[in-house]
């Protein structure tokens, strides 16, 4: 039987702890732990993205805040912004919501993020961190997605160590950190991308496949090992013949599903644990201020 690897039990079972957790800073600095989303323009996944933080964040006692900018606005306008939330005590965690349009350089704006404010853990100081971690370490740092799919993982007692793992996309958001947490974790690593030329190749060795490059059903059954593990981080939208509107991932779950040995659904598999991370680092931003 495939094991359906829902976020819904996991999410419950981080729920004691992020209130617990947001209740001790809240009453330790006097204010709930405060992360400001930053949103240039209007891009759909991170309108899912906006929506699902914001319910999740008043469940577990986190004020969340976004501001919006029109799409066309400067890259001078988008650092002052974040250099004043750098500034501004009342601000435990800055995401600048990716991607951004054209005339902004978005390495620029996310360098501009205090250290100690990413909770994305996009910065260039984040990422050595994360490549320079000592080998097995259980520290959590870095990326919310790969976070939450280790995380996910984690929950249902899939241990990586010794596996192949296949990711297939090479983004600095997904496909990067994620090869380093899997590395890390004692995983065999694989990036392919684009530029692959052989991807069926790849992935039919592959123990655990995570797909991470927004194109619809590019996993399909004859590229993946009876067993697999499937983690599917696709986040794409569609209308169907019938006029209906539907979200799914990268993989083709229909016939995906029967051979894997376990599967990630979209929605409700790695997207809800991105947010949930997204909390708990801003959570201990937060409780890291309250320490000082
Ligand atoms: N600086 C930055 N950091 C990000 O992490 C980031 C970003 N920018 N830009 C946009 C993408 C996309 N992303 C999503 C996370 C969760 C869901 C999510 O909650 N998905 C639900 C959707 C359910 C629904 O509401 O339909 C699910 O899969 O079940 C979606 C999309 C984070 N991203």
């Amino acid at each position: 039987m495939t094991v359906i690897l829902k976020a819904k039990p996991v999410i419950e079972s981080l729920t004691t702890s992020l209130t617990a957790d947001a209740a001790h800073v809240t009453a330790t600095l006097g204010r709930k732990p405060h992360l400001t989303v930053v949103l240039v323009g209007d891009d759909p996944a991170s309108a899912i993205y906006v929506r699902n933080k914001q319910r999740r964040a008043e469940e577990v006692g986190v004020q969340s805040e976004t501001i919006r900018l029109n799409a066309d606005v400067s890259q001078a306008e988008v650092v002052a912004k974040v250099q004043q939330l750098n500034a501004d005590p009342a601000v435990d965690g800055i995401i600048v919501q990716l991607p951004l349009p054209n005339q902004i350089d978005a390495d620029v704006i996310i360098n501009t993020i205090a250290d100690a404010k990413d909770v994305d853990g996009f910065t260039l100081a984040a990422t050595g961190r994360l490549w320079t971690l000592p080998k097995n370490s259980q520290a959590t740092v870095g990326p919310c997605t790969p976070l939450g799919i280790m995380a996910l993982l984690d929950y249902y007692g899939i241990d990586v160590a010794g596996k192949n793992a296949v990711i297939v996309g090479r983004s600095n958001i997904v496909g990067k950190p994620m090869a380093a947490m899997l590395l890390n974790r004692g995983a065999t690593v694989t990036i392919a991308h684009s530029q692959t030329t052989d991807l069926k190749a790849a992935t039919q060795t592959a123990d655990i496949i995570v797909a991470a490059t927004g194109r619809r059903n590019l996993i399909t059954a004859d590229m993946v090992k009876p067993g697999a593990t499937i983690i599917d981080v696709g986040m794409n939208r569609y209308v169907d013949a019938a006029g209906k509107k539907h979200l799914t991932g990268d993989v083709d779950y229909a016939n995906v599903a029967p051979i894997a040995g376990a599967i990630t659904p979209v929605p409700g598999g790695v997207g809800p644990m991105t947010v949930n991370m997204l909390l708990k680092q801003t959570i201990a931003a937060a409780a890291r201020t309250a320490a000082e």
